[in-house]
């Protein structure tokens, strides 16, 4: 299950990936918001942050303006390792080495055609399980 979570300036990015993801019967959980109405990233940041704390969801994608925020506000979140990425090979290296729970997109930066093949890599891509990178995060989490 995948949660889903933006501001106002990711909101029409949000709803290009939710169609994405029930074209690809990927299940998703959509935490907001709801409209294009202006609302603080945080919000939406520590929503999508808890329902990966308490197993409702297994991965996460946040959108804001630039993304910058609202993985700030993510990874404030113990178990959360968000990652901001504008490109393919962020995305498949971030799962790889970081086992990155949350992929950040900035609805301002990216188009949906990108974003998209982000999403996709990101779902798709497994955790390397390399020791070297397991010991990184285990020092993070300490
Ligand atoms: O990108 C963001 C945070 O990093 C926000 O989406 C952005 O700051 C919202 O700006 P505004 O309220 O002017 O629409």
């Amino acid at each position: 299950m995948i949660a889903l979570g933006s501001d106002h300036g990711g909101f029409q990015l949000k709803d290009e990936i939710i169609k994405y993801l029930e074209d690809n019967n990927i299940e998703y959980k959509d935490l907001g918001c709801y409209t294009t109405d202006s609302c603080d990233y945080p919000d939406f940041a520590n929503k999508v942050a808890k329902s990966i704390q308490n197993n409702e969801c297994d991965k996460g994608i946040l959108i804001c303006g630039t993304g910058i925020g609202i993985s700030i506000a993510a990874n404030k979140h113990k178990g959360i390792r968000a990652a901001l990425c504008h490109d393919c090979f962020s995305a498949e290296a971030t799962r790889l080495h970081n086992d990155a729970n949350v992929l950040v997109m900035g609805g301002r930066i990216v188009g949906p055609g990108l974003a998209l093949k982000i999403v996709e890599i990101f779902l798709s891509t497994d955790f390397s399980n390399d020791e070297r990178h397991i010991r990184r995060i285990n020092l993070i989490e300490e």
